[in-house]
């Protein structure tokens, strides 16, 4: 089990294009085609699924919210900002 990250871990850590919201971190991505969006969060489920951790992705007009949090923890841990540079990186 991983552990919780305390604030300052998160805020020192957190890439710049990601937001925290209380126990989850968020980034919304943008996308000039709907179809690139959705292709996108193919991707990122696909990375979530070799990694089994899974994250909410919603996928909208011109963007994808992907939000990310350790259920089993009840927060953020290190396996949320692993992920999302991972998710980053699917761009
Ligand atoms: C049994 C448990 O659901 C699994 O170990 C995995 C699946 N994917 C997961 N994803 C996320 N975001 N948090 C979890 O705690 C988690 N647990």
């Amino acid at each position: 089990m991983a552990e919780l990250l305390s604030d300052d871990e998160i805020d020192a850590q957190l890439g710049s294009d990601w937001e925290r919201d209380g126990d989850e971190i968020v980034r919304v991505y943008e996308f000039d085609d709907y179809l690139d969006g959705v292709a996108f969060a193919a991707s990122v489920g696909e990375v979530a699924e070799e990694e089994f951790h899974h994250p909410e992705i919603t996928i909208r007009y011109q963007e994808v919210e992907v939000r990310l949090t350790s259920h089993e923890e009840g927060g953020i841990t290190d396996k949320d900002l692993r992920l999302a540079d991972l998710f980053d990186d699917e761009l």
